[in-house]
């Protein structure tokens, strides 16, 4: 079988055993599948391809647990403003003038920012999301992916998501070699009523898939739950039974430790979004209690018009950093842990832990090769510190996702870049405000 093996390359591996190699090589086979970590070997003759890494880092592909690409149209159109205001005058009156070719070049738009970042895999919670799926296929990269679903309006409009959602979940899961997933996802507590959330997890059950949502993202939020419901929204989502199925929660800024018990106890994921969080100054997520109560802990970026890049370097220097200075304690969440919620975390916050978020063997060759011949890369010591407190998406040089190679030397290789960034300026130039 042929197979490609990079070499000379400083491996961070982020498996539990052995974190890093230096001078280190990977093999990967014709399937994408990892078939070596290790040392570089002697003998390369038997290889289809050899790759010299000459040093560099490379590191498994980061993992974004929570966005909506085909709202990069909206990068910069409405910052500084708290969340409700710029969802419900600002980004929804927009968001109704999409079409189908807004949510594609959008999508494309964000694939191609992520893929030059190092993130391989991410989630995407929208609406036209077989435009979403196929920029997916097509661009090479992994994704989780859910139709969200805002219950505003009649039944007849409700019923209708849910079948479109339904159709889209089945259609699409475990297709472009395996690497698109799906899931069901209700917008939120406070856009779907207890009865619509209640059939949508009826669906996810008999379709077997997990749940996605927003929770607990501002106060505001929960204080209207409290009145609306007489719970906050933990307690409603709990009572609702969407624990019962896997489910992965964006936000969860307030939450008190009664309700982190109960997220712990029912193992749902929560995806922390700390840029998005304080820039719509919705607050900072419990994240270090969360962790020490054993919660899988991931990062996201949310959109690009909350964020506004979906650089997730940003939000790993962020999370090993703000936690400690709001909690006057330099121990809490470490490089080492930082760069675990990017990547194996990531990967088992969306039930993928088994084909992604380190490099092993019998795992997805999806790896990212970062460009250390910088300076703020020396001197060349703790890869992981350098990794998480010094690089940035633009230090990312090599992008492979299933062992394919999707970005090289800087350059996405499967989206016309340009093409995209013609087209999102001239759909920006549709919208009527
Ligand atoms: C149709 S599902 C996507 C829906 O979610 C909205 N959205 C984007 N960011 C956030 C956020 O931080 N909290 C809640 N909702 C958000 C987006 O505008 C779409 O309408
Ligand atoms: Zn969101």
């Amino acid at each position: 079988m042929s197979k490609t093996i990079l070499v000379n390359g400083t491996i961070i591996t982020m498996n539990a055993k052995d974190d890093k190699f230096e001078s280190g090589a990977i093999v990967f086979d014709q399937d994408g599948v990892i078939t070596y970590v290790g040392k570089t070997p002697g003998n390369l003759t038997e290889y289809a391809e050899v790759i010299d890494l000459k040093g560099n880092y490379v590191m498994p592909g980061l993992v974004n647990t929570h966005g909506h690409l085909s709202m990069s149209l909206l990068r910069g159109y409405a910052d500084d403003l708290p969340l409700q205001t710029w969802l419900e005058e600002k980004m929804w009156p927009l968001e109704g003038q999409y079409t189908p070719e807004h949510a594609k070049w959008g999508a494309y738009l964000s694939i191609v920012e992520m893929l030059k970042t190092g993130t391989t895999t991410f989630v995407d919670m929208y609406d036209n999301m077989d435009q979403i799926a196929m920029a997916v296929e097509v661009s090479g990269a992994r994704a989780r992916l859910c139709r969200g679903m805002i219950g505003f309006g009649s039944e007849e409009l409700r019923a209708s998501k849910l079948e479109e959602a339904s159709s889209f979940a089945k259609e699409w899961h475990n297709q472009a070699e395996g690497r698109i997933t799906t899931m069901l996802s209700p917008h939120s507590p406070y856009t779907c009523t207890p009865d619509f959330i209640e059939k949508i997890i009826d669906r996810a059950e008999e379709l077997d898939l997990p749940v996605h949502t927003h929770m607990s993202e501002t106060k505001y939020e929960v204080d209207q739950n409290q009145k609306e419901y007489g719970e906050r929204p933990v307690r409603h989502l709990e009572k609702l039974g969407m624990f019962n199925r896997p489910t992965l929660v964006a936000h969860a800024v307030h939450v008190n430790d009664e309700e982190m018990d109960i997220l712990a106890k029912y193992d749902v994921k929560v995806s922390h979004n700390i840029i998005s969080n304080l820039k719509l100054a919705s607050g900072v997520a419990p994240i270090p209690r969360m962790l020490e109560k054993g919660i899988n802990v991931s990062l996201g970026t949310d959109s690009s018009a909350s964020n506004n890049n979906l650089d997730l370097f940003e939000e790993l220097k962020l999370v090993a950093t703000l936690h400690k200075g709001v909690n006057y304690d330099s121990t809490l969440i470490p490089a080492k842990k930082a760069l675990e919620l990017a990547t194996i975390d990531g990967a088992s916050s969306i039930w993928l832990e088994d084909q992604v978020g380190s490099l092993e063997v019998g795992k997805k060759a999806d790896m990212v090769v970062l460009d250390t011949n910088q300076p703020f890369f020396h001197p060349k010591h703790d890869p992981i510190s350098h990794v998480v407190y010094a690089a940035s998406g633009r230090d990312v040089k090599d992008v492979f996702v299933q062992g394919k190679q999707v970005v090289k030397n800087r350059e996405c290789l499967t989206v016309d870049e340009e093409k995209v960034i013609y087209e999102v300026n001239r759909l920006f130039n549709t919208f009527k405000f």
